[in-house]
């Protein structure tokens, strides 16, 4: 039995990817740029054996049918690629046994598909040995749009392209996750259920009835992606805040748009960015930027001098029974510092109501997937899940 186990990140987009012009192929209409988050991971280990059955799948200790249409579509596509590289040998015809798990939400709106195919893809790559990262982040692709980005630390664009067989539909590297080191992320998770309308499905419904999506697509991202990848070179947090926060704001706006509309955001979500704007307005800078994917958590983008200070003023928007349990701040550990007074006063910063954050997660930029030694596989010698 052969086996490996890696890691990749989830990432979170400041340009998003909203729509399709090829559902097959996974192929966006749009450019997307995210930031790579650490932290957040999803962690897979794949075994090939003779002596294996059939393949197998787990997901967060829960065994899956193998017939996903988008696993088999990644596992043709890999091999494809492995057939191209000229590679041979026994272990390819092998069945595999797959484990992953998240240490986060899964399908909450969280990227986990990001994070799930690009570690799905990157272990397969170091069971078998491709190295191309670029060809990798192709096949990641075609498991969930988003996961090609997933496929690189820092801070990623995803190039649309125009070609009909994606060929130049890649994600690339705009600068590594070192570049920005001040720059850090609060999730501050409203609900972790599983969404209602996927991904997927809201956008596929978006491109087919949203009179608004094109005018997106042709002429307001081009500029915001230029703009925005000029403000990550330069560390330039007010442009990189701004853009960040209109374009969660109009990707949401062409979700309404459709029809029937895909509603993501709810009245905490509202009143989050309500609090973001009254924060930044009282601070006389801007010290916060929100963004939202499918669901309603947000994102926060801040500088670390500030972390201290914004977690304060969403302690005191929105309290919580749990704000001094050891796991209401996941991920690195942060002290609160009570905002200047003048500040809270001019916000107004009062409660909104209590408990309705569920918890928070502090991280920053982080580094893409990674190989883990042996000792941490999830499956035994036998290719059994650990925990079974
Ligand atoms: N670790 C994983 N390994 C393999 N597949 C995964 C993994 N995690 C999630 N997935 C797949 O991704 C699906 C969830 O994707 P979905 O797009 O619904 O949610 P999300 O990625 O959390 O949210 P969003 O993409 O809107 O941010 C799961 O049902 C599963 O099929
Ligand atoms: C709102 C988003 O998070 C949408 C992500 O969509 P997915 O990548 O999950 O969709 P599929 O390609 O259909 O799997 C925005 C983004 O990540 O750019």
């Amino acid at each position: 039995m052969e086996t490996a186990t890696c890691t990749a990140p989830v990432n979170i987009a400041v340009i998003k990817y909203w729509g399709k012009r090829d559902e097959k192929l996974l192929l966006p209409i749009n450019d997307s740029v995210s930031v790579t988050l650490s932290e957040m991971y999803a962690k897979t280990t794949i075994a090939a054996s003779p002596n294996f059955s059939k393949n197998r799948l787990w997901l967060n200790g829960q065994e899956q049918t193998f017939d996903s249409p988008r696993i088999i579509n990644v596992l043709r596509q890999f091999q494809e690629e492995v057939k191209k590289s000229g590679a041979q040998g026994e272990k390819y015809s092998w069945n595999i046994h797959i484990c992953s798990e998240n240490n986060f939400p899964t399908a909450a709106g969280l990227a986990s598909s990001a994070a799930g195919y690009a570690c799905l893809v990157y272990t397969l790559a170091t069971l078998y040995g491709l190295q191309d990262k670029i060809e990798l982040s192709s096949i990641a692709r075609v498991g969930s749009g988003s996961a090609c980005r997933s496929v690189f630390g820092g801070f990623v664009q995803w190039e649309a392209g125009i070609r009909a067989d994606g060929a130049d539909s890649v994600a690339v590297q705009l600068a590594p996750a070192t570049h920005w080191p001040d720059l850090e992320i609060l999730i501050l998770v409203v609900s972790d259920n599983k969404k209602k309308t996927s991904s997927t499905g809201g956008m596929e419904r978006s491109v087919k009835t949203s009179p608004l999506i094109d005018y997106r697509a042709k002429q307001i991202v081009p500029g915001r992606v230029e703009k925005i990848s000029k403000a990550i070179q330069e560390r330039d947090f007010d442009t990189f805040a701004n853009i960040t926060m209109q374009d969660s704001n109009q990707f949401h706006a062409i979700c309404l748009d459709t029809f029937p509309p895909c509603v993501y955001l709810n009245d905490v979500s509202h009143a989050i960015i309500d609090v973001i704007h009254r924060l930044n307005e009282a601070s006389g800078k801007i010290t916060a930027a929100y963004t939202f994917d499918a669901g309603p958590n947000a994102c926060l983008y801040l500088m670390r001098q500030d972390v201290p200070h914004v977690l304060n003023v969403i302690k005191r928007a929105f309290p919580s029974d749990r704000d001094h349990a050891p796991d209401y701040i996941k991920g690195i550990p942060v002290a609160d510092q009570p905002i200047p007074e003048t500040v809270a006063k001019k916000m107004n910063l009062e409660p909104i109501g209590q408990n309705l954050l569920k918890y928070i997660i502090h991280t920053r930029v982080g580094e893409g997937p990674q190989i883990l030694p042996p000792s941490e596989s999830l499956l035994t010698n036998s290719g059994l899940p650990k925990n079974h």
